[in-house]
């Protein structure tokens, strides 16, 4: 059977995947020409190299389109129900780091944590005539970490598919979940993480799609061992 991996073929994780590969003695060259999005692994025709953004690669991966893809624990987690019976994480892979975080005004003097937010968003259709707002593109995540975790219910999701620092400052909501790496783009919007708002320390992962072929295969145990072996 051929094995096929999808790789992110633009941004951020695109040469730390190649490079991770190669080092596991995966040498991944494209078919074609450089912008090509078929690659193959250099003396192997038993396994196929596909490039997809990191969030198509998520969607696929849960599909079962590809056995493995290599993305972001947010995107996989963030866009598949029931993660953990479709998708194995094999192997967490040292880059691609992002804290999805709850983060409010800086100018929220009282409010510091979650139970402080759950307080707010109680009081906060009598003080204001509507409930909490949260801008944000990560609604599963969100709604687990609000709903789920802290039992807060009153709220509403605004979606926010860039900018979403800018939210709060331009009225279209109260506070954000977003990814932060450096921290640089929420104090240069005056936001703060609440102390106990990490929803997610995310990071790329290679991940397997949980198909019955694998159990036996044994180019999909080499690929996962080779993989470990060089983090
Ligand atoms: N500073 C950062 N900003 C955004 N994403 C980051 C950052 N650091 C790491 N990441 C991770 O990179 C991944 C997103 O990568 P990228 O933006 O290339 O993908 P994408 O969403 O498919 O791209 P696009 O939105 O352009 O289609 C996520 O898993 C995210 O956690
Ligand atoms: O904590 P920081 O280091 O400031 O990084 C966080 C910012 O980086 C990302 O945006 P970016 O403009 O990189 O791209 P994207 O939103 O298109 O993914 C992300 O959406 C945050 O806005």
């Amino acid at each position: 059977m051929t094995i096929t991996i999808a790789l992110p073929s633009k941004g951020r994780m695109k040469e730390d995947a190649s490079e991770i590969f190669a080092r596991a003695g995966l040498r991944i060259t494209a078919v074609g020409n450089d912008r090509s999005y078929r690659g193959r692994v250099e003396g192997r025709d038993d396994i196929e190299i596909a490039f997809l953004s990191a969030s198509e690669i998520s969607r696929e991966i849960g599909n079962g389109t590809f056995d493995f893809g290599v993305t972001g624990e947010d995107l996989i987690r963030e866009g598949l129900t029931q993660v953990d019976e479709r998708v194995e994480f094999c192997a967490r892979l040292g880059f691609g780091h992002a804290d999805v975080v709850v983060a409010v005004p800086e100018i929220w003097l009282d409010v510091d944590t979650m139970a402080d937010l759950g307080d707010v968003a109680a009081d906060f259709r009598a003080r204001h005539g509507r409930r909490l707002t949260i801008a944000t593109k990560y609604w599963r995540l969100t709604q687990q970490f609000f709903s789920g975790n802290h039992g807060i219910q009153l709220y509403r999701i605004v979606e926010s598919l860039g900018a979403t620092e800018g939210a709060p400052a331009s009225g279209s909501a109260d506070i954000i979940v977003d990814i932060t790496s450096t921290g640089s783009t929420l104090r240069a919007n005056h936001l703060k993480i609440l102390s106990d708002g990490v929803i997610l320390k995310s990071e790329a992962c290679l991940v397997r799609a949980r198909k019955p072929g694998h159990a036996d295969d044994p180019v999909v145990e080499e690929i996962v061992r080779a993989v470990r072996a060089v983090l």
